[in-house]
Parts: C-alpha cells; structure tokens; sequence
C-alpha cells in the first residue's frame, strides 16, 4: 500500500477492497444455505452472514491500520479468521486521489471506523437480495468523511453474469463506482422502511403528500436510490437505526451534493464516544431537494418525539 497516501484515503482505497471480500462471504453464505439466524431483540436479526461478513472487514482493517478504533454493528468478534478473508490490497485508484487540506494529516486517533456488515438483513433473509449492501464509514473526529456501499447482488435481478459493485464517497472529493443522477422535477418520491416501520413513522410520510412511497430495506439501499435519482427523499421518523447504519450513506450522499440529519435538521456525531442509536429518525435528501422543506413539514409531534 502506497504509504505515502493521507490515511483517509488509504482507509477508503482499503475499505472497497474489505467490503467486496465481506460481499463474497454474504453470496456463499446465501448459496451454502444455512443463514444461522438470531434475533438479537425485536425484529432485529442476525444471520451467518452478518457475522462473517463482520470478522473479515474488522480482521482485515486491524491488521492494516492497528491502532484506528472500529465499530461494527454486531459486537466484538473474533479476529482469528481464515486465511483468504484477511485482504490486504487496496484500491489503487483511490490511493491516486488528491485529498483534501483538511484531511491530509489526519492520524489514528481521530478516525473511527463504523462498520455495517449486512445492511438489510430482514431483506436477506428474505430473498430480496438486491437490497442488501455492506457499510463502512470513515468517521475524522466526529464527521462522517468517507463512505463505501457495496452492494453485493448488483445485477442479481437482470441475470448479470458478474455480481455486485462498490460505491465510494469522501467529503471534498466526490463519488465513484456509480453514475450520479438527480431525481425528476416536479414528483416526490419517497423511500422509507419495509420491516421497522411503527405509526409515528407512517405518519411522517402520510403527512409528506408523496406522489410515490417506495417501501424497501436497508439504509445503505435508500440513500442508493437518492444518489440514483430514483427517489427525492429518505425519511425514517422513529428510532431504531443506528451510527453503523448511517455513517457510510452520508459520507457517500453529502460528497455528492445530498444531505443525510435527524428529523429536525440535526447531523449525526460518529466520534467514539457518541450514542450508537439514531435516535432523531433519519431524514437523507437527494441532491438539488430542499431538506429544510421536509424538516418543515413533519408534523411537530413527530419531531417532538424524536428528541
Ligand atoms: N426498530 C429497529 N430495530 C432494529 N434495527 C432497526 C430498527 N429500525 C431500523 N433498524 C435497522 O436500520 C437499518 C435500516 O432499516 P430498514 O431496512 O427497516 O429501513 C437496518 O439495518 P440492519 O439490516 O443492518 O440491521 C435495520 O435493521
Ligand atoms: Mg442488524
Ligand atoms: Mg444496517
Ligand atoms: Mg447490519
């Protein structure tokens, strides 16, 4: 790895590699069959995949960056992997990149890396595939600077040959891995839960007027669909996600002109003393939309609620 790189820039280069490792494991996972799954609490599941996908980033990151905290969504696992999870390249044209001033000499200390190994697992274990991706957000401080989505089924519904792709942000930079695209003027479209959703969030969106609701899974998914130009808004008005869950999307949507805050407007802290839980709701907005319209338009008692 080209050391002379800043290391925001080597973290991402190495971290599209992990998530595409963690993205094979989540295929054979599927294919083997036997998804192993828990349910942590209420709706909250956890499969083979989860746990193996988590191992291979966490292993692999610890090995290249020692001394970087990480948080991953399902605990502290165990660094003791096999040898062909472990990665170790990174992505050379990402190591190219010219990084922003104020992240060039940033160290160790001030990164936290949140990992979301399976985003969508309700969705997994459900055979929707295509709406599952890997997480990892490169925290400096406590802004979240640079996503990777990797969407492991890419392709799975058109019958590609080759599965999967990887899409990166980082604040200053810009994206990769995808086209960017803005969503239709004139229409509303609006992508929220299809497995936690509760009445405060139903009534969020009753309350938007959308032309469109597109109910589908995962939180690395719907900001996909903002960056796609498939949809205007993301909005999840209840508790229930988590940093892991947001860190990575709104790296990836702010680099790219989007924005990602709680329910009033707020940004999300991702330094490693903050709350795990997103407890303000989620609100992601595609680029070019007005944020503070939806934030205007939330019923107050739903913002109330979400404190
Ligand atoms: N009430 C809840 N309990 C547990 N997890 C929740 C939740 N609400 C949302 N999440 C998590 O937030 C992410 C996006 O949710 P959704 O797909 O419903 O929009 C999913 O991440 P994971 O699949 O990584 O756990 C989901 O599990
Ligand atoms: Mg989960
Ligand atoms: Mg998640
Ligand atoms: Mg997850």
């Amino acid at each position: 790895m080209a050391q002379s790189s800043p290391l925001i820039l080597r973290l991402v280069a190495f971290s599209i590699n992990a998530a595409n490792r963690a993205g094979k494991i989540i295929r054979d996972v599927w294919s083997q069959g036997e998804l192993g799954i828990v349910d942590k609490g209420k709706n909250d599941l956890q499969t083979e995949a989860d746990r193996s996908a988590q191992r291979c980033i966490i292993a692999s990151l610890l090995r290249q960056f020692p001394n970087i905290t990480i948080i991953g969504e399902e605990g502290s696992s165990n660094c003791e992997v096999p040898s062909d999870w472990l990665v170790t390249e990174s992505d050379p044209s990402v190591l190219q990149l010219n990084c922003p001033k104020e992240f060039e000499s940033v160290t160790d200390k001030e990164v936290v890396v949140w990992v979301d190994p399976l985003d969508g697992t309700s969705e997994y274990t459900q055979g929707l595939l295509e709406h599952v991706t890997v997480l990892v957000g490169i925290a400096v401080g406590s802004q979240a600077v640079g996503g990777i989505i990797h969407q492991p089924y890419y392709g799975y519904a058109s019958g590609a040959e080759s599965l999967g792709r990887t899409l990166w942000g980082i604040k200053g930079i810009g994206v990769g891995g995808f086209t960017p695209s803005i969503p239709p003027a004139n229409q509303r479209i609006i992508a929220t839960t299809r497995s936690h959703s509760n009445a405060l969030a139903e009534q969020a969106i009753e309350a938007l007027k959308a032309d469109k609701v597109l109910c589908v899974g995962g939180a690395g998914h719907k900001v996909l669909l903002l960056m796609e130009g498939k949809a205007h808004a993301y909005v999840f008005a209840r508790d229930g996600c988590k940093r892991w869950d947001t860190c990575a999307p709104e790296a990836v949507l702010e680099a790219m002109g989007g924005r990602l805050t709680d329910m009033r407007g707020n940004q999300y802290a991702y330094d490693h003393n903050t709350y795990h839980a997103n407890k303000g709701g989620v609100l992601a907005t595609a680029k070019g939309e007005d944020h503070d319209w939806y934030i205007r338009n939330i019923p107050e008692n739903v913002r109330e609620s979400l404190k």
